[in-house]
């Protein structure tokens, strides 16, 4: 081809190579203008020090979806955390928090130990039975690859946060943590997948006019979250993947939160002999002082005292203690002339809310009063938050304030719990708020007990 009809070419699509440039440039121009407003904005709030270009991101990523699959999810996943679901839960609370009572009377000797492990085999336990149906007998066999494996993914996930290098997937999977990764995950998934097959065959036998709550002997028959949702599927709304996931979720959601929020709870009593002393009172109005401690779900409820100090200890040490949400369109703020603009992720730091003297006096002080009636109906209800609010609350509240009550009731009737003069917590966040030298604390038996 000749230059001249080269060059006649260039020159004739100059036009198209001109305007397509001109677009570009004014694409990335309203984008850096966004940028600009944003930060104009965000400058006016107190907060985390933002790098050029990335922001925080190195402290936040989150993926973005809009949300439709997690709504239609939850509108399905709703009614199973309905008071009838509940009331056949609290038996597995009372069986394995036996078993949990059994471990600590090895410990009861006054001398110190560390309970952290002990609470999160114990919620492992009792969200298996729960949500799968199934015993792990985590307490009894803490060695078991699928505890192993538990346990194992949580720290993966967190080292590899600490490694920016391997947050490729690609990197990560020949990596000696993503092998390790992997192999949790396949045992993970295979005793999900295991035990969603065995619950579906059971299903699948079901003769007209049986219900799920009792098998094919006529005995009774303890129905898990698991069940509902295969009675869910069954109109082809979710695939057996899509119920592995939510078990996985509510796996995962269901057990370090309340393993953190026992532990947590007794370190404070272990400092507060005397609201221990009230929480007995309490116990020996409503339960015969002969007997071990076996709860219902109607006198769970009935246990507010307890219940105070349970919140109180949530507001101390919230095991979420923060969560992230983005701003999808400009969001102008009442009390002020603020407006966070939107793609704004906001990050929502329950510890420090929970921390606020203008509503929580004296903030570090441990006082379940702060938690009667009275005291409650004058807050402003989003001044404590320790499961979130609005639509995307923790869907588990009710489940989780029912487990903590019925543990810590069982923990308080057999033991008298003492503080190690030795040890502070050293807080962490990791997934959940926790302590790094774990929950250090002294049991001494009660004498019912030991004339038993
Ligand atoms: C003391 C114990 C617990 C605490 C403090 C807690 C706290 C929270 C918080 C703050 C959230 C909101 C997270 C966010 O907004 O990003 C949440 C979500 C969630 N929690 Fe809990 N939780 C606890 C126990 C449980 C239990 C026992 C279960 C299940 C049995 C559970 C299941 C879930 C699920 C599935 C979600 C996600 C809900 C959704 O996105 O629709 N949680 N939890």
């Amino acid at each position: 081809m000749e230059i001249s009809t080269v060059l006649l070419r260039v020159i004739g699509s100059l036009p198209w190579l001109i305007s397509s440039l001109l677009g570009i440039v004014e694409a990335l121009w309203r984008m850096v203008l966004a940028r600009i407003r944003l930060i104009y904005h965000a400058a006016k709030f107190p907060g985390l020090f933002a790098w050029p270009i990335v922001g925080n991101w190195l402290l936040l990523w989150n993926g973005n979806t809009r949300g439709e699959k997690w709504h239609s999810r939850r509108k399905m996943l709703t009614p199973a955390f309905h008071f009838k679901i509940l009331d056949q839960f609290v038996p597995v609370f009372n069986s394995n928090g036996e078993e949990f009572i059994r471990q600590l009377r090895k410990r009861a000797d006054g001398r110190a130990f560390d309970i952290w492990p002990l609470c999160k085999l114990l919620t492992l336990d009792v969200i298996c039975e729960t949500i799968m149906g199934v015993r792990v007998n985590a307490q009894t066999n803490s060695n078991s690859p699928y505890v192993k494996a538990v346990n194992d993914i949580s720290t993966i996930i967190i080292e590899r946060a600490l490694r920016p290098w391997e947050l490729s997937s690609f990197i990560f999977r020949f990596s000696k943590l993503g092998r390790r990764h992997q192999q949790c995950l396949d045992i993970l998934h295979g005793t999900t997948d295991k035990v969603i097959q065995e619950r579906k065959a059971e299903l699948d036998k079901l003769s007209e006019g049986r219900t799920l709550d009792v098998d094919e002997l006529g005995r009774r028959r303890r129905v898990a979250f698991l069940d509902l949702l295969l009675l869910i599927a069954r109109d082809g709304s979710l695939s057996d993947a899509d119920i592995r996931e939510e078990v996985d979720t509510f796996m995962f959601e269901g057990h370090d939160t309340t393993a953190a929020a026992i532990s947590f709870t007794v370190f404070l009593l272990s400092r507060h002999p005397a609201v221990q002393e009230k929480i007995l009172e309490e116990l020996e109005a409503t339960f015969d002082s002969s007997k071990p401690l076996e709860t219902s779900i109607q006198e769970l409820s009935e246990l507010k005292y307890l219940e105070m100090v349970i919140k109180e200890s949530l507001r101390i040490y919230p095991p979420v203690c923060a969560v992230a949400r983005q701003i999808n369109s400009d969001l102008p703020l009442e009390s002020s002339n603020l407006t966070i603009p939107a793609g704004t992720t906001l990050f929502l730091n329950f510890y420090l809310l929970h921390r606020d003297p203008d509503v929580f006096p004296d903030c570090e002080s441990f006082d379940p009063e702060r938690f009667i009636p009275e005291q409650t109906v004058r807050r402003n209800p989003f001044s404590y938050l320790p499961f979130s609010a609005g639509s995307r609350n923790c869907i588990g509240q009710r489940f989780a304030m029912l487990e903590l009550k019925s543990i810590v009731a069982k923990l308080v009737w057999n033991f008298r719990i003492l503080p190690d003069p030795n040890y502070d917590p050293e807080l962490v966040w990791e997934l959940i708020l926790k302590s790094q030298n774990g929950i250090s604390v002294r049991l001494e038996e009660r004498s019912r007990n030991k004339t038993n």
